[in-house]
């Protein structure tokens, strides 16, 4: 038989997926969250312990039914007694949550999704009966672990910690605190902890000796005996007594080696199996699991970015649909400026990135968030395709986003739309009606002519692609743009890209954590919900994330801060590790080690003609079944779009009589891009084959060494002006090459001829001690002079 995932069996038996999980993860199987497998064995063994808690529940549930269905339905009309979102679609209401159903099909779409949580009040329940009977099996400790927050446990006696982080807090301030988080979730979940504890507590004598030792011993490398008992389900003085007979002499919170647990297990007559530890700092996985979660796929809007050259009217048409296609159709338009919004048309939701510019779009793709479905190009009639454009179009491609083109301005009486397209032809967007494929409209975004053409083509080029996404799920998306604000901390506009976001979520966001305190969308409006496609801003992070992190939504608190945390250590940690771009340096190994089949290039150059020449010759290389990719190829100073670029497809540049501009040259340092200046085309081709076949020849770099300060002069018939001075800082040596520096100016660049320290030839003088030196074929040295010495050193590949 086929594994089963954990889902599919909660579905099968009408349980929250969580439940499943947790008993699960109770028998020691190596599952983590509910996409995890089941084998046909662990299969059987999960479903015989649910039967047994349906058995067990069954009485207790006899025994005091009528007491916790009024709690129950008292919780439900609590504004925050919200659970977390996880597989809400697994999990049906139980039969006593009536109220809680209709309740859910009254309310607004919004909150739909929260009364969904409300499907979790029946293995709470059943939480509470357990606590007052203690003959129910101890898995019911991590079944627990599903009972997400609730008010309907305040009423019960606390102890233990004092909600977020830990700590313990005495029974009275808890009592105070409770009253005063009365709709705190935080605290509602430290409660249902404190229940479990105690109930571990209470349970552990009685349960672990009648409970049968799992099949196989999941360990993690130095568990103590405690650790062990727990998953073996006997008492730690049984495995110390064990141990011992084996010859071992343990106490029970001793750190025990793999050797120890394999042979313990063997004893006990069952298999031992080292537990993979799970990296919840690796975001990117969770977020992958929740886009590969296609239990149940919604349409979602399409996310549009809007790109074109400098005047050709952006803004205006983003200014436009901003006023004339708000979502709520509220008097007065959008208020806040959050990156992104959303608009309507034809009842129909579209998402625009307010994007600063192309560098920015590709700047987020670099950062791994492809959050773009669709880009419309921006062209104006009267200018046609100017050097943005192209740069426009090779973003859009490189990112295998289709392209709308809006041809704009066509009010101008110097428009003329059909030049744009023949035009755009020449970069492979042919419309439709010369046989391509690519959409045109028309449009004026100054009078909104044909604005609403471009909107139905947009819904039209998303309903082509069938954009759908999991609403019912952890929310998990991208960062649009992230601020610190005075008052509010740091504020993140998030899009929503699968599930949906609540407010209250603990959430990893890049390299911060927090939990979302608010959520608004870009109407300034508070929002409790956000769906896949929604933008909206939150509060309630520790620090301010990237544009184009990554997040995602986290069952609890804790873990979002473990993530977080060591998210953040391993982004310092990369930070210090050297970035493994590809540079002409390095490219010879890259292309060893990543078994490369194209080496990307960017070209810039002075003329159109030199553009394409260099192109072509550098599309002939091929070495060893390697060839040159040109991804962008255009006239002009290398730019910060360009660095991006670079960046984004790991690309090196190759510039031709330009240079990078001031911001392009810093961006490339801190990214590590690679340019490469030339002055003639063929050394351009020589260094690319040479790099291509490992045998480019080293780089060399000057390195100043120290200074000396001329302090008098000597002139002697033999050997010249000989200066005597003192080595200011650093340390010269016989062999450096020299400059003498005269009120801030090179004089001369050459060698040193000798260099003595009185009467002896010496290899070398440090700082704070003088020496005589002679320049090699130079006498006009005088008194006040700086010796600047230097050598070239070869600089590693990068
Ligand atoms: N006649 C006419 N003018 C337009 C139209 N669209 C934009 N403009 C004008 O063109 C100029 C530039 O428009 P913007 O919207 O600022 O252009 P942009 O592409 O956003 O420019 P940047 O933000 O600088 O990249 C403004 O003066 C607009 O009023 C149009 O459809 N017709």
């Amino acid at each position: 038989m086929a594994k089963k995932r954990i889902y599919e069996l909660a579905k099968e038996l009408n349980v929250p997926s969580k439940k499943v999980l947790g008993i699960a993860q109770s028998n020691g199987f190596d599952v983590k969250n509910h996409m995890s497998s089941l084998d046909e064995s662990q299969e059987k063994k999960v479903r015989g312990t649910l039967n047994n808690h349906k058995m067990e529940s069954k009485k207790t549930v006899t025994k005091q039914s009528t007491h916790s269905n009024t709690q129950h339905n008292k919780s439900v009309n609590q504004p925050h007694a919200k659970g977390k979102p996880t597989n809400t679609q697994n999990s049906k209401p139980k039969p006593h949550s009536d109220s809680q159903s209709k309740q859910s099909h009254n309310s607004k779409n919004n909150h739909s999704n929260r009364n969904q949580h409300n499907a979790y009040h029946g293995p709470i329940t059943k939480v509470n009966h357990n606590r007052n009977n203690n003959a129910t099996g101890s898995h019911t400790n991590t079944s627990n672990s599903t009972s997400k927050p609730t008010n309907h446990t305040q009423n019960k006696p606390a102890s233990g910690n004092n909600g977020k982080f830990g700590g313990s807090l005495n029974r009275n301030n808890k009592k105070k605190r409770r009253n005063r988080n009365n709709h705190n979730n935080r605290f509602s979940n430290m409660y249902s902890k404190n229940q479990r504890i105690r109930q571990n507590h209470k349970k552990q004598p009685t349960v672990r000796k009648n409970r049968p030792l799992p099949e196989t011993l999941v360990y993690v490398d130095g568990m103590n005996a405690q650790d062990l008992g727990k998953i073996l389900h006997r008492e730690p003085a049984e495995i110390i007594k064990k141990l011992f007979m084996l010859g071992m002499m343990v106490n029970q919170n001793q750190s025990l080696d793999k050797d120890t647990i394999e042979v313990l297990a063997e004893d006990y007559g069952i298999k031992s199996q080292e537990k993979q530890q799970v990296n919840v700092s690796d975001i990117d996985k969770f977020f992958e699991a929740e886009e590969k979660n296609t239990a149940y796929q919604a349409p979602r809007p399409p996310v549009v970015t809007i790109m074109g050259h400098v005047d050709h009217g952006k803004t205006t048409l983003l200014d436009y649909l901003r006023h004339s296609h708000i979502t709520s159709g509220e008097a007065g338009g959008i208020t806040q400026a959050i990156g992104a919004y959303q608009m309507k048309h034809d009842d129909k939701e579209i998402t625009f990135l307010d994007t600063p510019g192309h560098a920015a779009f590709t700047e987020m793709r670099a950062r791994g968030a492809n959050i773009t479905d669709i880009t419309v190009l921006v062209v104006a009639a009267d200018d046609g395709v100017m050097p943005q454009t192209v740069e426009a179009i090779d973003h859009a491609k490189e990112a295998k986003t289709p392209i709308i083109v809006a041809v704009n301005k066509i009010d101008k009486p110097d428009a003329n739309p059909n030049h744009v397209k023949e035009q755009l032809m020449g970069y492979g967007l042919v419309p439709e009606d010369y046989g391509g494929d690519t959409i045109f409209v028309d449009i004026s975004a100054k009078d909104g002519t044909n604005v609403d053409e471009l909107l139905n083509m947009i819904l039209l080029q998303a309903d082509v692609m069938e954009l759908k996404a999991n609403p019912k799920q952890n929310g998990a998306g991208s960062v649009v743009e992230a601020r610190l604000d005075r008052g509010k901390g740091p504020v993140a506009t998030l899009l929503v890209q699968q599930g949906t976001l609540h407010r209250g979520d603990p959430i990893v966001v890049g390299d911060t954590f927090g939990r979302v305190r608010t959520m608004t969308n870009e109407l300034g409006q508070d929002i409790e919900n956000a769906t896949p496609s929604t933008p909206v801003e939150i509060t309630g992070l520790n620090d301010v994330p990237e544009a184009g992190d990554r997040f995602v939504v986290f069952d609890d608190e804790k873990t979002a801060r473990a993530a977080g945390e060591e998210r953040a250590k391993e982004a310092k940690m990369e930070e210090r590790k050297q970035n493994n771009r590809v540079t002409l340096d390095n490219l010879f190994d890259s292309m060893k080690q990543e078994d490369m089949k194209q080496v990307n290039v960017i070209i810039k150059a002075d003329v159109q003609g030199s553009v394409e020449a260099l192109a072509d010759s550098l599309k002939k290389i091929n070495v060893e079944g390697v060839n040159v990719n040109v991804i962008h190829a255009s006239v002009g100073a290398v730019n910060e779009s360009d660095i991006a670029l670079a960046k984004a497809s790991n690309a090196i540049i190759i510039g031709f009589n330009v240079r990078p501009t001031p911001q392009a040259k810093n961006q490339a340092e801190t990214d590590n891009v690679d340019i490469r200046l030339y002055q003639v085309i063929y050394n351009a081709i020589d260094d690319v084959t040479a790099a291509m076949k490992g045998k480019l020849d080293p780089t060399y770099e000057e390195e100043v060494t120290g200074n000396v300060d001329v302090r008098q002069i000597y002139k002697a018939a033999a050997v010249g002006t000989i200066a005597g001075g003192m080595v200011s800082d650093g340390y010269i040596t016989n062999d450096s090459k020299v400059r003498l520096i005269r009120d801030s100016v090179v004089k001369y660049d050459g060698e040193i001829g000798s260099l003595k320290r009185f009467k002896d030839d010496v290899k070398e003088v440090k700082q704070g001690h003088e020496c005589g030196l002679t320049i090699e074929n130079y006498n006009d040295i005088k008194v006040g002079d700086v010796v600047e010495a230097y050598h070239m050193k070869e600089v590693a590949p990068k």
